[in-house]
């Protein structure tokens, strides 16, 4: 039982290195010569205290003997060990110096490293990670400190290992005059050592079990402060409120850091008082065996040195330790992010064995994850190459959600889709993506000029202005983008200088038109293409969308019947399901869920 006991807390005391091997790595991979001088500088700056206490002993010593010769005495000696000193306390300054340029260089060449790192993992994972609150939770808290944490763990181990030295070199010189001594100290220092790494392991869970907390306060730092929530929340009053919900959270925090804190500052005090006494009393036994002359006293000079310098050591490394659990923490909370599967995107098919069947939907059904109702139940459905069709249902009937499949952002459950003959998820992902032209309801606004908001449709021709005026014609945002201070090169959103901020209709304008950047693409995916635009744009896209998608198929979300029309086939959903299939005068005439819904609107017209 108190073997197990031992082991556990012997366990919970070495967890602190559990990533440092990892961080090393990392610094390891990030700059080789760097880290290489990191190590020797710390050996040496962990080496030459101990020299040069034991070069003051050499000193007081030789001075004792040279004094008590008289006028005959060899001052060269103590000189040259004087000399001998000095050299040492400059490169000991010099190894010091040297560790803080290098960890500068280091941070800057990690951070950047393990940014990208993250950034990178976060382009292979699915949609449906950044979806799941848990792993956002992961993803912030791997970014939060990606700069510091990594490099701050590494010069805690590596300054671990420099005190470590210390005070073994420390033992060394002390072993000769006492054995007993050093074990003394050692026992003396132990329960301090465990009561640190006791509470270290408290904050360490402290901090894991807020990660929901801390995320919460991020998102109300971000409803205050950015431009696109400021309307809102000042117009609803919500500032207050808000602050409020923020200081609470900081208080529960507080409170709860508070009283960690403190215990952790009082029993730290206490049991290092325990180690301090020790030292004092080892310290009183040598100044009394200087006394009685059993040592010399250059050798109680050296002692006095070890004794003061390993106090502080002593408490320095102490210090690294509690650091080093934190930085255990964010260390793990990274490379949890970085070991999240990803799932290898798969598929090889590049071209269809039956190019005029078009797209077809066979049974298929899916359900969200964590979800306990499908959004898709059973769906059947078949469009062939230039073919319109529009989607209706009220909100919540799955319509995003088939589109969403249709992208291969998610992967049916059961049933299967075909494209040209071939199942969706055959198809090489890329290949697939480029036959995609998409405008989703929340399309994003991206804070660059007007010309690279259309060019980012086909990235290949990002800077294409050609391309940018075609695709800008057939989304009707031609007009507006004439009347702006630099065209094409306008600088759009506020995030920048000398930024332009669009109308909602005017960006749902660019957005159309980044669709219809990808030249390539026979699919066209129009999740609400026209609910911010007026009248007259509607009406105009409604004139022309035959002739803008005259050889593509046409997936059409809309609840505005008159863009409805536009499409050769309408399909209904309710919950999930495919309720009505036909024309706009095949579903008038069946007088079923559409004819109502359209009659419905039409009355609102009159
Ligand atoms: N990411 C998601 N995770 C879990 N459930 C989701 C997710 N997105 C949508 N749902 C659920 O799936 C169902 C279908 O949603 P979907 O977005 O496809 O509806 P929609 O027909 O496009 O609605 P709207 O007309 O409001 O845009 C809804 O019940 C919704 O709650």
């Amino acid at each position: 039982m108190k073997t197990q006991k031992t082991r556990k807390a012997l366990r919970q005391s070495l967890a602190v290195f559990r990533y440092s091997g990892r961080a090393i790595a990392l610094v390891w991979t990030t700059s080789r010569s760097l880290t290489i001088i990191l190590a020797s500088l710390t050996l040496i700056a962990g080496l030459l205290p101990a020299a040069i206490a034991y070069l003051g002993k050499l000193i007081v010593d030789a001075v004792v003997f040279s004094a008590q010769a008289g006028i005959n005495g060899d001052i060269s000696r103590p000189l040259l060990y004087v000399a001998l000193e000095a050299i040492a306390v400059m490169l000991l300054a010099g190894s010091q110096r040297g560790l803080i340029v290098c960890q500068s260089l280091l941070r800057a060449l990690l951070g950047q490293r393990v940014n990208v790192l993250i950034l990178e993992k976060a382009q292979t994972l699915d949609l449906k990670y950044f979806e799941d609150s848990e792993f956002y939770d992961k993803l912030l808290n791997a970014r939060r400190e990606a700069s510091v944490r990594p490099l701050s763990l590494v010069n805690r181990t590596f300054g671990l290992v420099q005190s470590a030295l210390s005070l073994v070199t420390y033992g060394i010189l002390l072993v000769k005059f006492s054995v007993w001594a050093v074990i003394v100290l050692i026992v003396a220092a132990m329960p301090a050592f465990i009561a640190e790494t006791k509470f270290a392991t408290q904050a360490f869970r402290l901090f894991s079990w807020r990660a929901p907390e801390t995320r919460q306060q991020h998102y109300l730092e971000n409803l205050l402060a950015r431009e696109d929530y400021v309307t809102e929340i000042k117009l609803f009053q919500l500032g207050g409120m808000l602050l409020r919900r923020y200081r609470n959270i900081f208080h529960q925090l507080y409170g709860e850091d508070r009283d960690l804190t403190l215990r952790r500052g009082l029993w730290g005090y206490l049991l290092s008082l325990v180690s301090t006494a020790a030292f004092y009393l080892a310290y009183a036994w040598i100044v009394i065996e200087t006394v009685l002359g059993k040592i010399s006293l250059g050798d109680m000079t050296m002692y006095l040195t070890v004794f003061r310098q390993g106090q502080s050591t002593f408490a320095a490394a102490l210090t690294s330790i509690g650091g080093m659990y934190e930085d255990n923490l964010y260390l793990s909370n990274l490379y949890d992010f970085l070991e999240e599967e990803s799932p290898q995107p798969w598929g090889t098919v590049t071209i269809g064995i039956n190019p005029e069947d078009g797209i077809r939907f066979e049974n298929v059904s899916f359900t969200y994850p964590g979800n306990s109702k499908p959004a898709l139940n059973n769906i059947s459905l078949h469009l062939k190459p230039g073919e319109k069709l529009a989607i209706v249902g009220e909100n919540g009937s799955g319509k995003t959600t088939l589109i969403k499949l249709l992208t291969r952002l998610y992967a049916p459950d059961s049933g299967k889709i075909f494209l040209d003959g071939v199942d969706l998820q055959e198809w090489d992902i890329e290949v697939l993506r480029r036959r995609i032209g998409v405008i989703f309801q929340n399309f994003v606004r991206y804070q660059f000029t007007v010309g690279e908001n259309i060019g980012v449709g086909d990235v290949e021709y990002l800077d294409d202005s050609h391309r940018w005026q075609n695709a800008a014609q057939k989304g009707m945002a031609e007009p507006f983008i004439h009347q702006l201070p630099d065209n094409f090169s306008t600088q759009l959103g506020r995030w920048f200088k000398g930024g332009h901020e669009l109308s909602g209709g005017q960006w749902q304008k660019i957005a159309l038109s980044r669709a219809f950047m990808r030249t390539r693409a026979d699919i066209l995916v129009l999740d609400e293409p026209t609910s911010a635009m007026d009248a007259q744009a509607e009406f105009d896209i409604f004139n022309h969308f035959r002739t803008v998608t005259q050889n593509q198929m046409v997936f059409l979300i809309s609840h505005r019947f008159s863009t409805v029309r536009m499409a050769d086939k309408i399909m209904v959903i309710e919950a999930g399901k495919v309720v009505e299939q036909g024309t706009h005068a095949e579903l008038l005439a069946a007088d079923g869920q559409y004819a109502k819904l359209f009659w419905l609107q039409a009355a609102g017209y009159q």
